[in-house]
């Protein structure tokens, strides 16, 4: 195959160490990082003065195609938003329209600097044709949901070894699979059991929503006698390759619980917030050594998937709720939206950091605007200054995705018509 290379030069590179230099890609890597500028020829040369060079952000917790009914819902809590307002429009769902809700995600995350997310929906082999035309990289989960019928669960896993068995280790290696069992309140005991078992045998992830509300808690602790995150502990479904989003509502004990059996979580804030859910103690779980992500949830509970906002608003809101100004400093958000999230979906060693070896999945932010204006605290500028409209050029796996500001693999206003189209149709059929 022929080698293609990128040259990013004279570019601010977020990294251990904040320097000056130059980054070189050849086909989906990171190949030198220098302290040189203008010294190496290339396929693709980046100007990088005044801009800051930093990881992909990775979204832990995303609905891709739920951008269909941003807007649907409002200023409700999450039982009502689910029960009366979501999951009606959901029985009308098809494959085509989560293609295009999710396509629409897709140039959404571009935009804004986000370049691998972790998945749970519906139709998603239509969900990873999006991720596949779009460039970046996903981990994609079909939601199971049983409600204890021993038919649907059956139907359950049928659909996710289709999609695992269609979809897993494709698009280069930018789609991975894993199981998806939606909540404890939803998902059998026997359903669990049975992911917990297939997801050993076969080495993938779970991806699982858990102590969201307390209202949550209270219907588990009515079924099964204990809290979620205990109830899980007993049932043996608990591991490191579990990634639980929103842990809001938590014991002692299950923190206790988490950190023992490495499990990953992902905070989503912004949704936590806006159902009112409550505030998940993020600060206690990293000083108890939890691997703590960020997710935005899906359009329909945040309603953008801007990381850059998610990063924030984890910061002041532990810091509100702490009464600590000192928790969640800017530096360790940073982290939670790239290595560590990188470590909650098994690819620590590929992307997360700009490293040699590493998979070429980049962001450029724009700092010569007045809301970056002085440029001298990089990583504060990227947590509490920029949003995801910063974003300048953006690179997933070697590929240059979006350039000064514009997308190279899709076209914005297609897809956006489309997704128009699509969402418009669905709701008419609700
Ligand atoms: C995949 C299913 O999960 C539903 N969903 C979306 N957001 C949330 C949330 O915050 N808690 C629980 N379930 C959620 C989505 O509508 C699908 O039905
Ligand atoms: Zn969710």
């Amino acid at each position: 195959m022929e080698t293609k290379s990128i040259l990013i030069d004279n570019v601010t590179i977020l990294g251990d160490e904040i320097k000056k230099g130059s980054v070189i890609v050849e086909n989906d890597k990171i190949v030198e990082i220098t302290e040189k500028t203008g010294s190496h020829s290339a396929d693709e040369i980046i100007n990088g003065e005044k801009k800051v060079l930093m990881p992909g952000l990775v979204n832990t917790h995303t609905h891709l195609s739920m951008t269909l009914m941003r807007g649907l819902a409002d200023d409700l809590p999450l039982d009502t938003w689910l029960n009366d307002h979501i999951w009606p429009v959901e029985a009308n769902l098809t494959g085509d329209y989560c293609y295009a809700g999710a396509l629409l995600a897709c140039i959404e995350m571009i935009k804004s600097g986000t370049t691998a997310f972790n998945d749970m929906y519906f139709f998603m082999d239509d969900v990873a044709k999006a991720v596949d035309n779009s460039g970046l990289r996903g981990m994609l989960s079909h939601g199971m949901i049983d409600l204890g019928d021993e038919e649907k669960r059956k139907a359950e896993f049928r659909e996710t070894m289709r999609i695992i068995e269609k979809c897993h280790d494709t698009a280069d290696g930018r789609i991975k699979v894993a199981f998806g069992p939606h909540a404890p309140y939803t998902c059998s005991t026997e359903l669990l059991k049975e992911v917990r078992e297939k997801a050993s045998k076969l080495g993938l992830k779970i991806h699982i929503h858990v102590a969201e509300t307390e209202f949550e808690v209270g219907q588990v602790k009515e079924s099964y006698g204990a809290r979620p995150f205990e109830y899980l502990d007993e049932i043996g479904f608990l591991a490191d390759d579990v990634i639980a989003a929103h842990a809001v509502w938590l014991s002692d004990k299950e923190i206790k619980i988490i950190k023992e059996n490495n499990v990953k979580l992902s905070h989503n804030p912004t949704s936590n917030m806006k159902l009112a859910s409550g505030i998940s103690p993020v600060s206690k779980l990293i000083e108890s050594g939890v691997n703590v992500s960020l997710g935005t949830d899906g359009a329909a509970s945040n309603n953008n998937l801007d990381l850059f906002e998610e990063m924030k608003l984890a910061a002041l809101l532990q810091k509100v709720n702490t009464g600590d100004s000192t928790v969640l400093p800017a530096e360790k958000v940073l982290e939670m939206a790239t290595i560590d999230a990188a470590a909650a979906l098994g690819l620590e060693n590929e992307i997360g950091s700009i490293e040699v070896g590493k998979k070429a999945d980049l962001v450029l932010v724009d700092m010569k605007t007045p809301s970056l204006t002085p440029f001298r605290h990089p990583v504060s500028h990227v947590v509490y200054a920029a949003n995801g409209g910063d974003v300048d050029t953006v690179i997933c796996n070697g590929e240059i995705l979006m350039r000064n500001k514009v997308l190279e693999v899709l076209d914005e206003a297609e897809v956006i018509q489309l997704a128009e189209g699509a969402a418009e149709e669905l709701l008419s059929k609700s």
